[in-house]
């Protein structure tokens, strides 16, 4: 069996990337996925600039290739978000802003009134090499808001997420990282990283 194709085809071609992001939380969760698929994540705690848009491909897009091109090395960065239906996708693009200047009590307070609990989490893998245009890669993972914070595991957003029940965290990083919007774009990055 002549298998130097099919082993190029199996393998990503990265064995180590580096993963730009000043979350720890993330990172965490990104090291565990690309490690089960024989990739090392690196961090790097660069803060690049996060251009503002509607949506969040642009700007996964913009700070890749901000932080190829200054790092001059091939880097990955996520940006992620939490829409909620009621609130018309807000905070989508700025979560990080609301996260730091409402955080989840005043969030739930917004949601006071609102039957329609829907929300989903989305995240956009972006992927750039030094002088190159970025490629993205996204994944969502629909759920609800819950009525108040549950559980103490995961970060951001995850004590207000109730997924089918629990809450992201009550759910933990473990479980979370087989359904996440993070855990579904990923795929696809690895999906794409196999067939270069
Ligand atoms: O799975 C998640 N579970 C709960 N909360 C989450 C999740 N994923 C993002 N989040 C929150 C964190 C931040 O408040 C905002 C994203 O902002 P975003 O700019 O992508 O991340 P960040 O500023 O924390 O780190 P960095 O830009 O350095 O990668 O949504
Ligand atoms: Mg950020």
């Amino acid at each position: 069996m002549d298998n130097g194709r099919e082993e190029k085809i199996q393998k990503p071609a990265y064995e180590k990337i580096v993963f730009v992001t000043g979350n720890a939380g993330k990172f965490a969760e990104i090291k565990e996925i690309l490690a089960s698929v024989g990739i090392e994540a690196v961090q790097e705690k660069g803060d690049y600039p996060e251009i503002q848009a509607d949506d969040l491909e642009p700007i996964a897009a913009a700070s890749a290739k901000a932080a190829a091109d200054d790092l001059k090395i091939p880097v990955l960065v996520d940006d992620s978000g939490i829409f909620i239906k009621a609130l018309n996708g807000f905070p989508g693009p700025y979560s990080r802003f609301v996260e730091d200047h409402l955080g989840n009590p005043r969030v739930l307070k917004l949601m006071e009134n609102e039957t329609n609990r829907d929300a989903y989490f989305k995240t956009v893998i972006a992927f750039c090499e030094p002088r190159k245009e970025p490629l993205t890669f996204s994944g969502i993972v629909e759920g609800k808001i819950a009525f108040e914070e549950r559980g103490d595991e995961g970060f951001g957003f995850d004590p207000i997420f109730d997924y089918n029940g629990k809450t992201f965290g009550e759910l933990g990083i473990e479980f979370k990282n087989t359904i996440s919007h993070r855990k579904r774009a990923l795929d696809k990055f690895i999906e794409w990283v196999k067939t270069v």
